[in-house]
């Protein structure tokens, strides 16, 4: 499956493989082994190899590595970051089984080889890299020698993506039994290069004890709450989502969203407009339904028709009171909704009367909110609340964002993280840079809609709303704008209902 396990959960599933028999000496020698076939697969025997071990068990991973592509017939050095008396435990282990010369880290030439391993730093990486390892990392990237990382490349922290000062550039990583945060966000994706998970002998049973709440977003994870239309289904049954125009200058952006939601399958959408957008959106011949909806009071009498049941918030709605007006309107109104754009902005400095506004929700936990914000967003609105700007990685902070509001929240960019109230979290990586431009994220939020009219629940909607994104914009890639997001969503569409089975 798609878990995504923090350092210490990867930790926990080492005690309790070991408690349930498998020796963690055997555990290192999978691993090792997992590396050097990775090694063989790029390399041939023959080739010069070297192996950089550092001082922790991330170095005794290096030093199997080392003895089987040495017995594969690769011409194999061994350069060991720290004393050879000070390790200890399996590393301590595995390092008495090479039987060839140890070489001090700081005397290792990276350029005098084909291809290096490394395995210095892993899970236990507990400070920015300095002295000679920040020397060595340094020169190993100068190098241009390809790379194969242990575990993580070194001085990428596996729990943030951070890097520690330095990190080495691999050319592909071997991480053990499942992906760590690090992976997946920035900048430490862009360090791994393809990452290969390898299978150590960690039982999956394992993950019913640690319980993993973070997950690589893909089909697997929704793809039960999102299915193919019923055979015998009507457009009432899709759901009818409410996207709010912004004025004569911002029409497009509503028009973008709501492409977005008819797209990803809601049965009917409507454009809410303000009275002088209305000649603009009216000149457009499309599936798109219009009605006129001035203030607050206009979008609570639209919503208050049941059958409207999801809304979009924010995409060029204008920053100040009146739009802070308009999400209260839309939150009284039990349905569903994204807050999107403006809608986030209009609260900077305000997270906690944002919050207010969620909890007083009259649906409550069962009223779908979603927030889209981008970093900049994110920033502005979480001023108020330092606890949350500051929670750490992209991932903490999202959590922290959507627990403090008591809503789904998209924390958007090339690593979008969703996140849920209860602690659910989930990476994206499915995403293509052609992505950023302008009204991207106007359709992002139209497809979220679209699903939660489709009464898929918020995080699974959340999730899959960034992921049919991701896929629509790799399908068009190369020239990609906004507006070719929507008409992308067919294709990619019928290849999932194909996969799921539906
Ligand atoms: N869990 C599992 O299932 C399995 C785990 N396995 C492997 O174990 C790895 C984790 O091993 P680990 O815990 O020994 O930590 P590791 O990454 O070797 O580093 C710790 C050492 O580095 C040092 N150090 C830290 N930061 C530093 C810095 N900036 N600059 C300098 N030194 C620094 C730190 O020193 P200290 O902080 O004590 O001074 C300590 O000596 C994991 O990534 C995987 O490869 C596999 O064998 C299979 C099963
Ligand atoms: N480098 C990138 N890689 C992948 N996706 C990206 C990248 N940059 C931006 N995106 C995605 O593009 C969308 C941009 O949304 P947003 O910033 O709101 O743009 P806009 O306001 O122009 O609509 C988001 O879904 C974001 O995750
Ligand atoms: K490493």
């Amino acid at each position: 499956m798609n878990e995504v396990l923090s350092t210490a959960q990867m930790g926990e599933a080492d005690r309790l493989a070991i408690a349930a028999g498998t020796p963690g000496s055997e555990l290192m020698d999978k691993a090792g082994r997992a590396v050097a076939d990775v090694v063989a697969r790029r390399h041939k025997a023959g080739e010069r190899v070297l192996a950089l071990c550092g001082p922790g068990n991330n170095g005794g991973d290096g030093f199997v590595a080392a003895r089987v592509l040495a017995g594969r017939g690769f011409r194999v050095r061994v350069a060991l970051l720290g004393a050879r008396e000070a390790l200890r435990g399996d590393a301590a282990g595995a390092a008495a089984l090479w039987s060839g010369a140890v070489e001090p880290a700081s005397a290792a030439d990276p350029a005098e080889c084909d291809v290096i391993v490394d395995a210095l730093f892993g899970a236990g990486l507990a400070r920015d890299l300095d002295g000679e390892a920040l020397a060595l990392v340094e020169r190993v990237n100068a190098s241009g020698v390809p790379v194969v990382a242990v575990d993580v490349p070194s001085g990428v922290d596996g729990n943030t993506g951070a890097v520690r000062r330095a990190a080495i550039r691999a050319a592909e990583t071997v991480t053990f039994f499942r992906p760590k945060p690090g992976h997946l966000l920035l900048p430490g994706r862009l360090r791994c290069g393809p990452v290969r998970i390898a299978d150590i002998g960690i039982p999956d049973a394992v993950l019913a004890t640690i319980r993993p709440a973070c997950w690589a977003n893909g089909t697997r994870l929704w793809r039960p709450a999102f299915r193919a239309p019923a055979p015998e289904g009507h457009k009432y049954g899709r759901g009818h989502a409410l996207v709010l125009s912004g004025g004569a200058e911002g029409a497009g952006a509503a028009r973008l969203a709501a492409r977005g939601a008819l797209r990803i399958g809601a049965g009917l959408v409507t454009i809410a407009t303000p009275s002088d957008a209305l000649a603009l959106h009216a000149g457009r011949p499309d599936a798109v339904m219009l009605r006129r909806s001035d203030g607050p009071a206009g979008l609570a009498a639209l919503l208050a028709d049941r059958r409207r049941n999801a809304w979009v918030v924010g995409p060029a709605a204008g920053v100040g009171e009146r739009t802070r007006e308009l999400v209260a309107a839309a939150l009284a109104s039990g349905a569903h909704g994204v807050l999107d754009a403006d809608a986030l902005t209009s609260f900077e400095g305000a997270s906690a009367e944002l919050a207010r506004a969620l909890a007083a929700r009259p649906g409550g936990a069962g009223q779908a909110i979603v927030l889209t914000p981008h970093e900049g967003e994110f920033g502005r609105l979480f001023k108020d609340s330092p606890p949350v700007a500051s929670a750490g990685s992209k991932l903490e902070r999202a959590r922290a964002a959507a627990a403090s509001l008591g809503a789904v929240v998209v924390l958007k960019g090339p690593d979008t993280v969703i996140a849920a109230p209860d602690g659910r979290a989930a990476i994206n990586a499915n995403g293509t840079p052609f992505l950023a431009t302008a009204g991207s994220g106007d359709v992002l939020s139209g497809i979220v809609a679209g699903l939660l009219a489709q009464s898929v629940p918020a995080f699974e909607a959340a999730c899959a709303g960034v992921w049919f994104h991701a896929e629509a914009g790799c399908a068009v890639g190369p020239g990609l704008i906004a507006d070719d997001l929507p008409d992308a969503l067919p294709k990619v569409l019928k290849a999932y209902f194909a996969e799921a089975g539906t």
